[in-house]
């Protein structure tokens, strides 16, 4: 390291690897740029800097928050995780370039990256230095800055939330007793013998200041939230009889997508009104119902401010909440979850929803998966065991709160979550083949998952195939390689939400397994077929027109939601991109949308930009209507006669937030793309009647478990899969995402 002419090539050499890298399309121009940069700025530095810097701002673009150098050093076979990324021969050539270079050890890197001027130490850098390098070494893994300060913030705000006395601790704590009634009264009476982790989720809640509750699709995470509201609130109004000076509860829902919090916001609601006969006369219904009326997205709920990372909410200007809950918490990626917890007061509950086994977040973290890692099946303290064993009565035995609780401490070092974390592991709406394919692959049981498919043994072409020639029809696709799964059927303990009624599911089943196409065309249907003509205006007056416009905009998006096609990749005749002009094409040679350039009527489209100022999100999804003519609308639904003007009607795109329509001029909406195809990535937080999965046909570093999980579970009543080869999909279900992260290991008790 001390010839300064053989450490210039050496730079020069890995610098040449990294073009190469480049050009053969596995590194991004983006991590070469940054890998110069630094070896510009810091002249002296060893060859290690180039590489390392490379290899950790392309881990960061696949979502990793750190390049874990001990990892990447070990032998060929470990690196061959997916997380490294890249093709076979990329890691083959990266092997070799690491072998040119004389730092072997992690100890060798640690000191070249630590001498180069471009990595501090973490344990010796102060937040504040305006000298800090733009890299942070800590112990084994480096880090970009802001992760590693994101990183830290998050596991000392959870750490203190769960460790140090609050102020809720001062707070009168009900007596177990109380909380057991009050269980009774919104669960039910529960059976001696059963133990039931929605209840234990309530008990949980009421104890500290976080909660993660996580499960499957259809576990009841929202039906549990409800009543915990409930239960707060009647414990809050219990407080306010002891000392007169306690506020009623201030509450705040929120998820990271507008479509997922309008979900939680209409789940709830229907929750609450369901509770709300039975409890009439024993809580301050109109309280929780207002306090509950409003899920915001977190970037509203932080105040984004367009065009920066800042938000409006901080530590000196915290949320005015006591209680918030956070759905679809696995999409909620670092940097979000550490603005959150900034700005969230101490005295505070947090709450967080989820489903761990899902994609995690397209930023990097994987923050509810390295929350929840440790934090199921292991052994609780003794208090927190005994307030639960107090709690649920003679159902709950000794003290195991997850009852699979198989190791004692000291024999796994368990995150001090654990305690705070409840697993619900009962799908109330999966029962059918769609629940069995969803378990099997979520195991990564590739035999089960294939009997589900009707594919009996590996390697084998599928033999009995279902043919759908819908859908075959509609995304230029083989019949022959199109399964469909059974449907889902109604569940076999009888539990349906009360909008599906059985008629309409049989109808809506019937339809679906004719496919995505069918399901396209009849919104279609639905939008040429619904849309208020000049005689239905005519006949009612003029301020009647807006309400019968919103009707109709919202028949057509929820018949979109009827169906949809979810890609794994987004390029390529099998991506978004592909399958989306598929259907455009044969949407358009049916005639039922009239394609001219980029906005047609009917268009779908997905919001990609936040535009607080349109009051637009990424992930919304619209669909461009045209008023009918004569009409002319502004500012949502507020008509105006259009005058004498020939001028075709203006395309808005109409969003569904739960049961209430909003609309944007087309024309202001610059940041969308369309929507008949979307990836699995951007689906997460919907679901769709009839759910058409497309694999590529070839592996592809994107394919894992998780994918096909997400993909699965968005499914409402059928589902399809097309995969042109059926070993990609015995490829991804072998492959679990694991992100490099050091939030799971700060987190340990
Ligand atoms: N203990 C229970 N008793 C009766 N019905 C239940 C129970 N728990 C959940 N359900 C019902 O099961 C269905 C699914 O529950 P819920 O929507 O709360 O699940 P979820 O985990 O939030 O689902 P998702 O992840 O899809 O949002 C709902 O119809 C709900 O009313």
């Amino acid at each position: 390291m001390s010839d300064p002419i053989h450490e210039t090539t050496a730079v020069d050499d890995v610098l040449a690897d990294l073009a190469r890298w480049v050009e053969s399309g596995w590194l991004r121009a983006l991590d070469l740029a940054l890998a110069r940069l630094l070896v510009t700025q810091c002249p002296q530095a060893d060859a290690v800097l180039p590489l390392a810097v490379a290899l950790l701002a392309h881990n960061e673009g696949r979502g990793h928050t750190c390049l874990p150098l001990d990892e990447l050093l070990a032998p060929p076979s470990a690196f061959n995780d997916p997380w490294l990324a890249g093709p076979v021969a990329a890691q083959a050539e990266l092997a070799a370039t690491l072998q040119r270079l004389p730092a072997r050890t992690v100890a060798d890197w640690q000191a070249a990256l630590l001498g180069s001027g471009a990595v501090d130490d973490a344990r010796r850098a102060g937040p504040g230095d305006p000298q800090a390098a733009p890299l942070l070494l800590d112990g084994a893994r480096l880090y970009l800055r802001r992760h590693h300060r994101d990183e830290v913030t998050v596991a000392l705000a959870l750490r203190r939330r769960v460790t140090s006395d609050g102020p809720l601790d001062t707070l009168l704590r009900p007596d177990p007793a109380w909380v057991r009634g009050w269980l009774d009264r919104l669960f039910g009476a529960l059976p001696a013998d059963r133990i039931d982790h929605q209840r234990i989720a309530c008990a949980t809640a009421l104890r500290g200041r976080l909660t993660l509750i996580t499960g499957g699709p259809g576990t009841g995470k929202t039906y549990t939230v409800a009543r915990l509201l409930a239960l707060l609130q009647a414990d809050q109004q219990r407080q306010q009889a002891l000392a007169p000076a306690a506020r009623p509860l201030r509450i705040a829902l929120a998820a990271p997508t507008g479509k997922a919090a309008a979900r939680l916001q209409q789940s709830i609601r229907s929750a609450l009104d369901g509770l709300r006969g039975p409890l009439q006369g024993q809580l301050d219904w109109d309280g929780l119902v207002d306090g509950t009326a409003n899920a915001q997205t977190l970037h509203a709920l932080l105040g984004a401010r367009p065009g920066t990372r800042q938000f409006a909410r901080h530590a000196q200007r915290p949320l005015e909440v006591d209680l918030l809950v956070v759905d679809e918490a696995s999409m909620v990626h670092l940097e979000m979850m550490a603005a959150l917890l900034r700005a969230l007061p101490d005295g505070a509950r947090l709450v967080l929803l989820g489903d761990q086994d899902q994609l995690a977040s397209v930023e990097a973290g994987a923050v509810l998966g390295d929350l929840c890692a440790d934090a199921v099946d292991v052994a609780l303290p003794a208090a927190d065991a005994a307030w639960l064993a107090a709690c649920m009565g003679p159902s709950m035995p000794g003290v195991a709160a997850n009852e699979t609780a198989n190791e004692t401490e000291g024999e796994r070092q368990a995150s001090v979550l654990a305690p705070q974390t409840v697993q619900l592991r009962h799908s109330h709406r999966f029962a059918g083949a769609i629940g069995a394919l969803a378990r099997a692959v979520n195991a990564g049981a590739l035999a089960e998952a294939r009997a589900c498919l009707g594919w009996p043994q590996q390697g084998a072409r599928p033999d009995r195939v279902q043919r759908s020639p819908a859908v075959a029809a509609l995304s230029g696709v083989d019949p022959a390689l199109v399964v469909q799964v059974a449907l889902a059927g109604r569940p076999a303990d009888g539990v349906v939400d009360p909008a599906d009624s059985q008629a309409a599911e049989a109808a809506e089943a019937a339809e679906a397994v004719s496919a995505a196409g069918a399901g396209y065309r009849q919104m279609l249907q639905v939008l040429a077929g619904q849309r208020p003509g000049p005689k239905t205006l005519s006949a009612v007056p003029a301020e009647a027109h807006p309400a019968l416009l919103e009707a109709w905009a919202r028949e057509v998006l929820r018949a979109f939601d009827r169906s949809r096609v979810l890609c794994a990749v987004r390029e390529g005749d099998w991506g978004v991109e592909g399958l989306n002009r598929a259907v455009e094409a044969a949407l358009r040679r049916d005639g039922l949308i009239a394609r001219q350039g980029e906005w047609y009527e009917g268009r779908p489209v997905m919001v990609t930009r936040n535009d607080p100022s349109l009051g637009v999100y990424n992930g919304d999804i619209g669909i461009a209507l045209r008023q009918p003519p004569g009409e002319r609308a502004r500012g949502g639904a507020v008509l105006e006669p259009a005058g004498s003007s020939h001028e075709p009607e203006p395309l808005r795109v109409w969003f569904l937030d739960g049961d209430q329509v909003r609309s944007v001029l087309a024309s202001r909406l610059s940041a969308v793309e369309t929507a008949w195809a979307m990836t699995v990535h951007k689906s997460q937080g919907s679901e769709f009647g009839h759910t058409v999965l497309v694999l590529p046909p070839r592996i592809n570093p994107v394919l894992s478990r998780e994918l096909v999980y997400t993909g699965i579970t968005r499914a409402r009543l059928a589902f399809t899969l097309i995969a042109p080869d059926a070993a990609v999909f015995d490829a991804a279900l072998s492959r679990r995402t694991r992100r490099a992260s050091g939030l799971r290991g700060r987190l340990l008790g």
